[in-house]
């Protein structure tokens, strides 16, 4: 290529971008009309409500169902995330609180969902995180739920037992661990490898196989177990990019998770009803009596209706023992009218029902 042509395709790019500044600035000063319409149609001791997650999966979707390339639609919608997240920034910084410490892969998911754009907190246990919520000192809080191969993480679901939280979101991240050391380590000399017990667990085989022999200390955090390995000269870490980043640590085995498609799912907790998208999921819980069939009564309704239920889990019910809740996610909304019929069929065999929440199904 001759210095001519890309000198002119780089006047190009140059005229191109003003008119993407222009027109991303001309968005935002929509979304500030957009807060003023708001504001102006508020009833009397009404509460304004900036953020639409239903409206902001709907603008994702589309610009994924128009986009024609050369960008994929993942990597498209990433950046019309971004720019929502700045434009309802001007209407509203979010306050978003995650399971901490900074680094953490619950926080790459609050970035994947909510966008750069938001003030985010990080809390030392889920448990904080549901707390913060309920006190109101942030909009959204950010949990992990799910892991394709350890299953689900307990003190989530524990903690929708004892916390009136609506769901509004959920996300999925794939997990990808690196075996992360401090630059003063010497690697034939590890005895030690710090991680969060999930992290280690997803990493077992790999760890059986490379390093049998080695202490595995699981720490309440990746991003802690990063932290520590900075000042130490025998550890390891397992720990995701975000946190080798932060602590400024050496990968010395990349990929090391056991299961190549790894991912966890993520839920956005808050105070604020979401309406429907036409592609959304619900999560319920449900406590049934003690009684032969009882489980087989609570599916056949969704059977009935043909309602595809994404993920069914058992715990403890805290009120007796041996007693039991489920955690049930299916397709649809609550407000559907085939699913409100299933839920009252539920609600009239069921000691307890309680709707967590119907939320548009990810789309990042
Ligand atoms: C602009 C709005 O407010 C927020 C910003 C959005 C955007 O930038 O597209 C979408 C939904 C809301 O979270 C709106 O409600 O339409």
């Amino acid at each position: 290529m001759s210095e001519q042509e890309l000198k002119a395709l780089r006047v190009r790019i140059d005229s191109l971008d003003e008119k993407v500044l222009e027109l991303i600035s001309e968005r935002a000063r929509c979304a500030q009309e957009v807060a003023r319409v708001k504001m102006a149609s508020l009833a009397e001791g009404e509460v304004p409500v900036f953020y639409r997650p239903e409206r902001e999966a709907q603008v994702l979707k589309r610009v994924m169902e128009r986009n024609k390339g050369p960008l994929g639609n993942e990597e498209m919608a990433r950046l019309f995330r971004e720019i929502m997240s700045s434009c309802l920034a001007l209407e509203q910084p979010l306050k978003v609180a995650y399971l901490g410490p900074e680094g953490t892969f619950t926080q790459a998911a609050a970035m994947k969902h909510f966008g750069h754009a938001v003030i985010s907190k990080p809390m030392a246990a889920i448990d904080e995180v549901f707390r913060e919520v309920a006190a109101g000192a942030v909009n959204f809080g950010v949990v992990p739920v799910e892991n394709s191969t350890e299953g689900a993480v307990n003190h989530t679901l524990d903690s929708f037992l004892e916390h009136d939280m609506v769901i509004c979101g959920e996300v999925e991240l794939r997990i990808h661990h690196h075996l992360l050391v401090g630059e003063n380590t010497k690697t034939d000399s590890i005895s030690r490898i710090y991680s969060h017990a999930q992290s280690l667990a997803q990493c077992r085989k790999w760890l059986d196989a490379h390093y049998p022999n080695v202490e595995r200390v699981a720490v309440s955090s990746n991003a802690e177990a990063a932290k520590r390995v900075k000042g130490e000269w025998n550890s390891a870490a397992i720990a995701g990019d975000m946190a080798a980043g932060l602590y400024g640590l050496t990968r010395l085995a990349e990929k090391i998770e056991d299961r190549p498609d790894n991912s966890t799912r993520f839920l956005m907790i808050g105070n604020q009803e979401v309406p429907p998208t036409g592609d959304d999921k619900t999560s319920i819980i449900v406590s049934m009596s003690n009684k032969p069939g009882a489980l087989h009564e609570l599916l056949v309704p969704f059977h009935d209706n043909g309602i595809d239920l994404t993920r069914i889990e058992t715990r403890p019910s805290r009120s007796g023992k041996w007693t039991y809740v489920f955690f049930i996610d299916f397709v649809g909304h609550h407000r559907d009218p085939l699913v409100k019929g299933v839920l009252e069929k539920i609600s009239q065999e069921a000691v307890a029902l309680k709707v967590l929440g119907s939320y548009p199904k990810a789309v990042l």
